[in-house]
């Protein structure tokens, strides 16, 4: 991976993954004393999130120009709807809440910008552009969930432990390898001007990470 795009986007972005990695909201679920009242807006801001992030996926298979290419994003989709809101359903239920309430939830602004940036840069540009704003997301997830879980019995809390082995285990962690891939292979060729266009957009996923933190630690809506 050194000398790859992915990994020049992962250094640009350095300063801000320290900072989500210290964050409170954050370390609060590593040693489990976050306040369920903030992981409950986390959730339910958090679900709405990810309807937007698999229809920037869903943009990918649009802009897609290889069947290959269409399956991988179509293969995210599938995973973002059936696998990874598996672990938002499963907190619902423990805090009873339907998906009806949710879609009746408004967004946070903090969560609204970010979800938009991402469909705007889908909308307006191609496949490579696509997975480096989603791969932002995807690897931060990864490697908190990693960094919660080397935690001593941090992914046996009763109630955090599960979202931190969800983000942990190795299906989510194969998954954003594979991203990693199609970066490296989407950004081959790709000329410095391109290059400074992708770790742009990589970085301020990076800023919109750090301010969802932000919003779910400070209960924003
Ligand atoms: C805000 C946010 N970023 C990334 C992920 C990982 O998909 C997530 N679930 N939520």
């Amino acid at each position: 991976m050194t000398n790859s795009v992915s990994c020049r986007l992962r250094e640009a972005a350095a300063p801000i993954w320290e900072a989500c990695l210290k964050h409170p909201f954050v370390t609060g679920i590593g040693d489990g004393t976050l306040p369920v009242e903030k992981f409950q807006h986390y959730m339910l801001q958090d679900y709405l999130y990810l309807f937007d992030y698999a229809r920037v996926f869903a943009l990918g298979v649009v802009k897609a120009r290889s069947p290959e290419l269409m399956r991988t994003f179509s293969a995210n989709v599938d995973a973002i709807l059936g696998g990874e809101m598996k672990i938002h359903r499963a907190y619902m239920a423990r805090l009873g809440i339907s998906e009806e309430q949710v879609f009746n939830v408004q967004p946070a602004l903090d969560n609204l910008s970010y979800t938009h940036y991402m469909l705007a840069v889908a909308e307006a540009r191609g496949p490579a552009e696509i997975v480096a704003s989603i791969l932002a997301c995807s690897w931060s997830y990864a490697e908190i969930g990693q960094a919660l879980a080397q935690i001593p019995g941090a992914a046996e809390h009763p109630f955090y432990g599960e979202w931190i082995r969800g983000y942990a285990s190795e299906e989510y962690a194969a998954t954003n390898r594979a991203l990693i891939e199609l970066m490296d292979s989407l950004a081959a060729g790709a000329t410095e001007e391109q290059l400074a266009y992708l770790t742009d957009i990589f970085v301020n996923c990076s800023r919109y990470e750090l301010g969802f933190w932000d919003m779910a630690w400070e209960i924003r809506t």
